[in-house]
Parts: structure tokens; C-alpha cells; sequence
């Protein structure tokens, strides 16, 4: 990046580095003064989820509120049209993609989200992953979660089209687990949730979207 010229948009002294959107000078005070400003400039912005489901909202709240600050989050019921437990990463990417739109198009809002979960197979194992999608009218950020393998018999009834889901209720006993603390959730005694997972992949397909990264991108 060019800083011929370039004043620092704080105290007018020469810029030399570009940060929150702004070309600004080495000096502490400055940076944390555009810091400031490039977080008010994210005041409530209403943002939409293509799901109903409390843990896929919750997480995005979270999400956005980690990384750009303060947001209303609604979540709606969208089509992702795929199928209800999509089978490797471009189906499931295509899956979080789809609500995203259908979630932006469906609501007045500045961002539409999908999550989506499916199945990738590496190495004959069965991965759960997390994909995450954000919209903003014009151009989609993506991020994925940390992966985890599937039992078995979670993987294989997915391969015969029974949803994931089910077949981790019948296992942990807990009805409508991927509506609170998840397969992941039961398999590490809650050291790590599905909130954690879809809080994750939000995070990772924010990054493009921060002050000082959106150059890059
Ligand atoms: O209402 P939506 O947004 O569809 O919420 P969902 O829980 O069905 O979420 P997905 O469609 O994205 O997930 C596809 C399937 O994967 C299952 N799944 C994924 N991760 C899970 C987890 O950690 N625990 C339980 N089920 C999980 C989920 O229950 C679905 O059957
Ligand atoms: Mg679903």
C-alpha cells in the first residue's frame, strides 16, 4: 500500500500504517482513536439468520457482537435447499448459502447468515462440519467450524438419509440435541457445544468483513 502522501486521518501526521479503514501514524492514541470511531460506526445493524434454530441465532449473535459489534439478530425459516443433512463441503456450503440469501431476502437487514452442517468424508472418516455464510446484498464471506468425527452409526444412517440428528438423541438420550448442546456437546461432557462450533465458523466467515482486513479481500 502506497504511503506517499498519506497524512494519518487522526492528528495529520504522516501516515504510515492502514488500520480500522483508516491511514493513520504509529501513534498509540491515534489507533485507539480510530478503533473507537470504526466501532461506532457499527451501531445496531439488524441481521438475518436462516434458521429457527436457538443455537444456530444465539451464535451469531455472538458471532457478529466478537467481531463487529453491536447487532438485533432474527432468525427465520428459510429453504436452504439442499437436503436436510447435506453430504460433502460443496453441497454444504451451497446449503449455508442459500439460506443466507433466502434470509436477506426475506428481512429488511444489513447481513443474511446460514449455517448449515453436513458430513465430509477424509480418510474414510465422517467429519461434522459447520459452514457458515454472510451476505450482504452484493458479495458472501464463508467460514467453517472445527470439524469433529461422527460415530459410526451417526454416519452411516446419514448415508441412508436419516438425519443426524436423530440418530445422536437416541444415543445421548436427549431430545432435540442439535437444538441445545449437541452431539459435540454429549460427546465432550460440554467442553465444547454446537453453539461453540456455529460461533466459530460465524467468526471465521467475519474475518474479510473487519475494518482493517477488507483490503486484503
Ligand atoms: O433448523 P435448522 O437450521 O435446519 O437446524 P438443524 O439442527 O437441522 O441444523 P442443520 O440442518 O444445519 O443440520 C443438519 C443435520 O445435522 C444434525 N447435526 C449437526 N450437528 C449436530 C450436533 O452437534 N448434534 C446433533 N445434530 C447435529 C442436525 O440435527 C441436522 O439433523
Ligand atoms: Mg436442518
Amino acid at each position: 500500500m502506497d504511503f506517499e502522501n498519506k497524512k494519518c486521518e487522526i492528528c495529520g501526521k504522516k501516515a504510515e500504517i492502514f488500520l480500522f479503514g483508516k491511514f493513520l501514524c504509529k501513534n498509540e492514541k491515534c489507533i485507539e482513536e480510530a478503533k473507537k470511531l470504526s466501532m461506532a460506526r457499527h451501531k445496531f445493524r439488524v441481521v438475518a439468520v436462516g434458521s429457527t434454530n436457538p443455537v444456530k441465532i444465539e451464535a451469531v449473535k455472538e458471532g457478529f457482537e466478537k467481531v463487529l459489534g453491536a447487532v438485533e439478530v432474527i432468525g427465520v425459516d428459510v429453504d436452504s435447499n439442499v437436503s436436510s443433512h447435506p453430504i460433502g463441503l460443496e453441497e454444504t456450503y451451497l446449503g449455508a448459502l442459500n439460506r443466507a440469501k433466502n434470509a436477506f431476502e426475506k428481512v429488511q437487514c444489513s447481513y443474511g447468515v446460514g449455517i448449515e452442517a453436513g458430513l465430509i468424508e477424509v480418510g474414510g472418516h465422517y467429519i461434522d462440519i459447520h459452514v457458515c455464510v454472510v451476505f450482504d446484498g452484493v458479495k458472501e464471506t464463508v467460514g467453517l467450524s472445527q470439524g469433529f468425527e461422527y460415530p459410526k452409526i451417526v454416519a452411516e444412517n446419514v448415508l441412508k438419509g436419516i438425519e443426524g440428528g436423530k440418530t445422536a438423541e437416541e444415543i445421548s438420550g436427549i431430545k432435540d440435541i442439535g437444538k441445545n448442546i449437541g452431539l459435540i456437546g454429549y460427546l465432550t461432557d460440554n467442553n465444547i457445544t454446537r453453539k461453540d462450533l456455529c460461533r466459530d465458523s460465524v467468526i471465521m466467515a467475519l474475518i474479510p468483513r473487519m475494518m482493517k482486513n477488507i483490503y486484503l479481500y
